[in-house]
């Protein structure tokens, strides 16, 4: 894959790695992540959601039970939360992400950090995060899924360049992408509150993790097509340290095997 160079001169994307299914997509990512913490153990780390991360979150865990690394000092920063679900609820944010990485490594369950979904004024839930992000020294390392709209986290297509944590409305694709993951018969939220492009964009190393046909459009888009609101993951050409990892299905529009 050749590499963009925009008008500052400036290579996009700093690294980009087209591994062979959705479980190397996680152990590759997960790579950076090790490297990070190795070199400060207090790291603040951003975490998405999302069945991609999957693979990132076992290679995590194995890190932590084969290697010794030690979650312990670490920070852990959701990207996004569903509004009306408390952290209880199955299908938080918040609580995939201790189901799926926090329980099972030495992290304190008080360390793990997302917008607080179930508050009664979601703007005000989203500043309050917007600050905690500020007040921590932001992010060392960001990990992003991509949307099959071109979204990251619940920036959804038309989210500016300078949008900021905030409540957003899903759009049909994305609900439903993720209906799956509620019980049949439960709606899912229609609405969250999401870190914005300006707040991602914001965090020193950002990886991007896409696995799978549905995301080759997207990742094409992202990539190849014009910055702008109509793909938010484009906005990431604007950062100069974004690594993107993707497996041959997702990278089979940008790459030339
Ligand atoms: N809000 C999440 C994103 O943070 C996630 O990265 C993306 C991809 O998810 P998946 O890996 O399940 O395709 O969509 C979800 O809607």
């Amino acid at each position: 894959m050749s590499r963009i160079i925009d008008q500052a001169g400036q290579s996009f994307p700093a690294s980009f790695s087209v591994v062979g299914d959705a479980r190397e997509v996680g152990e590759e990512a997960a790579r950076f992540f090790v490297e990070v913490i190795n070199n400060n153990p207090r790291a603040n780390i951003g975490l998405a959601t999302g069945a991609t991360a999957r693979s990132f979150y076992t290679a995590l865990i194995k890190a932590h039970t084969e290697l010794k690394l030690s979650f312990a000092a670490v920070n852990t920063f959701n990207l996004d939360e569903y509004i009306g679900l408390s952290r209880s609820h199955p299908n938080s944010y918040w609580n995939e992400i201790v189901e799926q990485f926090g329980r099972h490594v030495d992290v304190p369950l008080t360390q793990i950090h997302a917008p607080d979904g179930a508050h009664q004024d979601p703007e005000a839930a989203a500043a309050v995060y917007e600050g905690l992000l500020a007040s921590v020294g932001g992010v060392d390392i960001q990990l992003l899924g991509l949307g099959r709209n071109g979204h990251i986290a619940f920036n959804e297509p038309g989210s500016p360049f300078d949008s900021c944590t905030r409540p957003v409305d899903l759009t049909t694709s994305t609900l439903q992408a993720n209906q799956v993951h509620f019980p049949s018969g439960e709606t899912m939220p229609q609405r969250a509150i999401s870190m914005g492009i300006a707040t991602i964009l914001k965090a020193r190393r950002i990886v991007l993790i896409a696995s799978g046909q549905a995301k080759a459009e997207a990742l094409k888009d992202m990539l190849r097509g014009t910055i702008g609101p109509h793909c938010p993951a484009s906005f990431l050409r604007a950062h100069s340290a974004v690594h993107v990892i993707a497996d041959r299905d997702a990278a089979r529009l940008v790459t030339s095997s």
